[in-house]
């Protein structure tokens, strides 16, 4: 049996041979509304190791903000992680898990850094009472005390003359500044997992490379594994290890950093490469036409196939899964049915077909096999 007829294809080893910080395998994120089944995110898989940073990166709707909030517990009705999928951190299942104890698990070991900072911190609260407030969740600790932790995540996110700036309000800090706060109080609960949905979207070039050594520089003390979430791919060439690319609601490539955006094999993250800016020199800069589709059915086809500019008929027809780029390619994959890429196209299509209806099987053996 080669590589490429293997079994459990969706799974990709991450970098390192150590047990994964978290793995995420076949997660299903549905929302009902009184108009349609949202599949915003449709059986994705894949592991983050110690120390590691993985990216996430696609464009808007594609599924990497439900895929954050599913892993923080987050996810609310019409919103629902669907039976079957499974979410483990450092061994344990969180999928089932009740409010409280997800609660428990996000002030011990995994924390979160949004977006937009000002929205996300209390305007009429000072920087320092805020801080404070995670650290006496977190940490158990009052008075001076969680004063003096402030302090020091203050300063342990770069932030000079901490005790006094402590005493001020958000709109005092700039936008880097208060990022910079953010991560403090993601800190606070001392994580080993640390979620990063568009840290840096909303701040300026330079200030966003500072953010993006400060977030490499505590990796490397504190020894954090990173989920980094980014529709830019020049922010994710910075910070990531590997990186798994998602179109509406799945993971279409997969593969790490160098290899990536050396070798990109998916013509979706093919066509996002072309779109950065400053990436080919002297070459038009080239967009994707048309936008992201809503997932609203079982895929029989590829959801890519309509702004594809690689698609042939039976991409109409034949759902891809994700398989090596070619056999013996155990840390490439791609969800397209070019691969692999040593195989003829019928053989190639006949794999994914095959693959799509044996899914459901597969994952019985696989509940069969844990018991
Ligand atoms: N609360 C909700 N109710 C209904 N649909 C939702 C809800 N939240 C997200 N979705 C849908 O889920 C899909 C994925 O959204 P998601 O926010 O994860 O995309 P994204 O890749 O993070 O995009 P962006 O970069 O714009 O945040 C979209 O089709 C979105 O409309």
């Amino acid at each position: 049996m080669s590589d490429a007829d293997s079994p459990a294809p969706s799974t990709v080893a991450s970098e390192t041979d150590e047990e994964p910080v978290l793995a995420v395998e076949n997660l299903r994120t549905t929302f009902y509304t009184d108009k349609e089944t949202i599949r915003a995110v449709d059986g994705i898989s894949f592991d983050i190791g110690p120390g590691e940073t993985v990216g996430i990166v696609g464009e808007s709707g594609s599924g990497k903000s439900v895929t954050a909030r599913s892993i923080m517990g987050l996810v609310d009705a019409p919103g629902r992680v669907e039976d079957g999928s499974s979410i483990r951190f450092k061994g344990e299942e969180l999928v089932g898990k009740s409010p409280e104890q997800w609660r428990e698990i996000r002030g011990n070991g995994i924390a979160m850094v949004f977006q937009d900072p000002l929205s996300s911190l209390n305007p009429v609260y000072t920087v320092g009472n805020q801080i404070k407030e995670a650290v006496r969740l977190h940490r158990d600790k009052r008075g001076q005390e969680a004063t003096d932790v402030a302090i020091e995540l203050l300063e342990a996110v770069g932030i000079p003359d901490a005790a006094r700036r402590l005493k001020e309000y958000p709109h005092q800090f700039s936008g880097g500044m208060r990022q910079r706060a953010m991560i403090a109080m993601a800190l606070a609960c001392d994580p080993e997992l640390l979620i990063c949905d568009e840290p840096t979207t909303a701040l300026d070039v330079t200030i966003q490379a500072q953010i993006l050594q400060l977030l490499k520089d505590l990796q490397e003390e504190r020894d954090l594994s990173i989920m980094f979430i980014t529709h830019d791919m020049g922010v994710i060439a910075q910070v990531a290890d590997r990186v798994n690319v998602m179109y509406a609601g799945e993971i279409v490539e997969s593969a790490p950093v160098v290899e990536l955006f050396e070798d990109p094999r998916h013509p979706y993250t093919r066509g996002l490469l072309r779109s950065i800016p400053g990436r080919q020199q002297g070459e038009r800069l080239e967009t994707i036409e048309g936008d992201v589709p809503t997932p609203t059915e079982e895929p029989t086809y590829c959801r890519f196939a309509p702004r594809c500019p690689k698609a042939f008929e039976d991409c109409e027809a034949v759902h891809p899964v994700s398989v090596p780029v070619e056999s013996g390619a155990t840390d490439h994959t791609a969800a397209c049915l070019l691969y692999p890429e040593d195989r003829s196209r019928e053989e190639a299509v006949e794999l994914h077909r095959s693959r799509g209806t044996d899914a459901d099987a597969d994952t019985t053996a696989d509940a069969e096999d844990d018991q």
